[in-house]
């Protein structure tokens, strides 16, 4: 193996690859694998819930659950991957074999999104959804083995193409390795959704979801073939046995023997670990406390991701609450989160040539550790953001009845201004086909109205916990009318728009995005979500029709009433009246930057430092173990957000925010103590020493056979501490 450069073929690093500019060139064909992956990975994550719904027609609650099972399982199975690469086949082979795997599922997801396939009447929907649902889940199972199983060995493999002495270089590498993620992330969470909202089909167009998995299927394709491309320039280091297995075994012993030994008549050894002295080799001892030592620095590490994932979920959630209006530009909720990705893009090179050059420059020491420890406070920054932002939001947010109360509104139908008397209340005049401009609050239960000159007085019964609207009708002697109206924020940001027909004629209502259907004389319609932006809705009432048009911003709620004057084949727009149940969101979505702006300099620092950090820790035979070690963080901080989400049950979403920056505060505490007792490691130098001794001890034993090995074992473990802690000597 070749370590240093080589003046004969200008080879530095350790593979057979060719350097430019001081990086191994094998490291290309490394980054390009992870950006096609990272492409075909989000790309495929950002239409799954959209595809169990409208394809597979599952509701908002089976399509949720199966689309978090899923992500969880893609953050468990990078520990069987680790473990056949370092036990078995090998990083280069475990990449190439789950590769196919993965590969040949997101072959399956595009295969099982044709809906041609099982549609033999030709009316556009499967026929056999079962066939499309068992495909997609088997689709899912691959996608999850591979793209787990690979995650800790391509940047393990990256890392392993790095000489001892291009620490400097490996260093760059993880975060040019983190800029190929975020790059193929964002590109593909743009593209996927564009190719979903296109029409395809053989006997009929449908939403081409076909094309949306295709894309990133092929992108898989493209990531495997320019990792093979690259193949006879790697280094491969080669797996050393079932190391898994003897780390098990070794650490049962360990203890057994320890347990065995616990009466004080025997020498206590200087670590746990070193009771396993008698049966197993030095070295798999060392390497195993190196392991131990950083996975015990991790159990507080999950709490960050626990912040870390609710921005896809909880400021999403947010984010529908708020004007995405930026002008020229109109922003999803959803679309938020691809400020993450393109604030990493800019922040990492920002990072490693300006600010940590500048902190090293200052004479600080910015070790590792210091850094997650500044990444978790930086988290909890976003959230303690987050929290004010939800307080502004709260404001705007609508006063709705508890379940003790209700709400009325008053619509008055006819074309005559009539007066209303509730209780209470002072008279009230509505004039002609306007509404009351709020709701009034009222204890549950049934109140008089009074209204019309000669007065006349009806009861009304109010639903508990319920918004309605009275409809009064231009006849006053007909019967009252009441609707239910919304109790919450419609969902994803959309407008919930609603037909009252005050005509005596049953009229039609549709958009290009809804159909109201066929409204009754003196009726209402269903709610229709709407998007934001300009509307045009046709009322149509036999063969004439008319337009009306209007514009709407995120997450109101209107009902549109149709006057009894109108007039067919003219214009619609003066006869129909917009009545604001639920106002438009008013704090704007701009307001979100600082809390993504925050998380993701605190994910600059913390993951990509994490990620170099579990590498150049691990000893040489376990470096996609510890990967993966690392990425279990992830699983379990994915699990506290269910847990927390669940048990605290906090009312106010401010208040929860600010108990999960709390608790990240808390966590960071404990791991920046945990960090300043922990000695960073050069485990190749450990490993080397304790091969030249174990090299040395061999021709010992040659020249003495039949030494008192008692006291050979006592001498070897006092020399091999000593190695190991001159080895060990960096602290936080
Ligand atoms: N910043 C994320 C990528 C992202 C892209 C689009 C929306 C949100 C996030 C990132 O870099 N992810 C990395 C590292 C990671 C982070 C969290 C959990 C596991 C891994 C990735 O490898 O995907």
């Amino acid at each position: 193996m070749a370590d240093k450069e080589d003046p004969k073929n200008g080879k530095m690093g350790k593979g057979k690859s060719k350097v430019v500019c001081g990086y191994p060139l094998s490291i290309f064909f490394i980054v390009v694998n992870e950006f096609c992956e990272r492409f075909s990975y989000y790309g495929m994550r950002a239409v799954l819930v959209l595809y169990f719904k409208y394809f597979l027609r599952w509701d908002d609650d089976l399509a949720t659950s199966i689309y978090h099972t899923f992500v969880a399982l893609c953050y468990l199975t990078p520990i069987l991957g680790a473990i056949v690469a370092d036990s078995w086949l090998g990083k280069f082979k475990t990449i190439i074999y789950l590769s196919i795997v993965y590969a040949v599922g997101q072959v399956a997801m595009a295969v099982s999104a044709i809906h041609d396939i099982t549609d033999s009447d030709r009316d556009g929907t499967p026929d056999s959804m079962t066939f499309h649902i068992v495909l997609s889940m088997v689709g899912l199972f691959l996608i999850a083995l591979g793209t787990g199983g690979i995650k800790p060995c391509v940047a393990a493999f990256g890392g392993d193409q790095f000489g001892e002495h291009q620490d400097r270089q490996r260093r760059t590498f993880f975060s040019v390795f983190y800029l190929c993620i975020n790059g193929g992330s964002l590109l593909s969470t743009i593209i996927t959704p564009v190719l979903r909202a296109q029409e395809c089909g053989i006997y009929s167009k449908q939403k081409c979801y076909s094309l949306a998995f295709g894309v990133p299927a092929a992108l898989m394709v493209v990531a495997l073939v320019v990792f093979i491309i690259g193949s006879g320039m790697y280094y491969k280091a080669e797996p050393q046995g079932n190391i898994m297995l003897d780390v098990c075994k070794c650490i049962g012993f360990a203890i057994k023997n320890r347990y065995r030994h616990r009466s004080k008549q025997y020498p206590k050894r200087q670590h746990w670990m070193d009771w396993a002295e008698e049966k197993y080799d030095k070295l798999l001892i060392a390497q195993i406390k190196m392991v131990l030592k950083v996975l015990f620095l991790y159990i507080p590490l999950p709490m960050f991701w626990t912040l870390f994932d609710q921005k896809g979920s909880r400021w999403t959630l947010q984010a529908t609450t708020m004007d995405g209006n930026f002008g020229a530009l109109v922003i999803q909720p959803d679309q938020m989160q691809t400020v993450n990705p393109i604030l990493i893009l800019t922040l990492v090179p920002i990072m490693d040539s300006l600010i940590y050059p500048l902190i090293k420059k200052c004479g600080l020491n910015f070790t590792p550790l210091k850094r997650m420890t500044v990444g978790m406070l930086l988290a909890a920054i976003a959230f303690v953001c987050a929290a004010l932002v939800q307080i502004q939001i709260d404001k705007t947010l609508p006063t709705f009845p508890s379940t003790s109360q209700s709400q009325l509104k008053l619509l008055n139908m006819g074309s005559n201004s009539v007066t209303v008397k509730l209780p209470g209340n002072d008279a009230l005049i509505l004039p002609a086909a306007q509404a009351s401009n709020d709701y009034y609050m009222f204890q549950a239960g049934q109140i008089d109205i009074s209204f019309g000159n000669p007065e006349m007085t009806k009861p009304v019964t109010l639903g508990s916990g319920q918004r309605q609207t009275l409809l009064i009708p231009s006849t006053l002697s007909d019967e009252l009318q009441m609707t239910n109206d919304l109790t919450s924020k419609p969902q994803e940001g959309n407008n919930a728009i609603r037909f009252v027909n005050g005509m005596k004629t049953a009229v039609n209502v549709s958009t290009a995005a809804a159909d109201f259907g066929l409204i009754e004389p003196f009726y209402y319609s269903n709610y229709s979500q709407i998007k934001n932006g300009k509307a045009t809705f046709t009322l149509r009432s036999g063969s004439q029709s008319c337009e009306y048009s209007t514009n709407f911003g995120f997450g109101s709620s209107y009902t549109f009433f149709i006057h009894s004057t109108l007039v067919f084949g003219s214009n619609c727009q003066d006869s129909v009246t917009a009545v604001e149940d639920i106002k438009p969101n008013s704090v704007h979505m701009a307001l979100q930057i600082p809390q993504y702006f925050f998380i993701t300099a605190g994910e600059v620092m913390f993951s990509v430092t994490g990620l170099e950090f579990s590498y150049s820790q691990a000893p040489s035979n376990m470096k996609a173990v510890l990967q993966a070690g690392w990425l279990f963080t992830v699983a379990i901080g994915n699990f506290i957000v269910l847990i927390v989400a669940e048990l605290a049950k906090i009312p106010k979403q401010w208040a929860e925010y600010v108990l999960f920056a709390s608790l990240l505060v808390a966590v960071c505490v404990i791991f920046s103590i945990m960090a300043y007792f922990y000695t960073y490691i050069d485990p190749t130098e450990i490993e080397a020493q304790f091969k030249k001794k174990i090299n040395e001890d061999d021709e010992d034993d040659k020249s003495k056979p039949g030494k008192a090995e008692v006291e050979m074992v006592k001498r070897d473990s006092i020399k091999c501490h000593d190695e190991y802690d001159k080895a060990t000597q960096t602290k936080m």
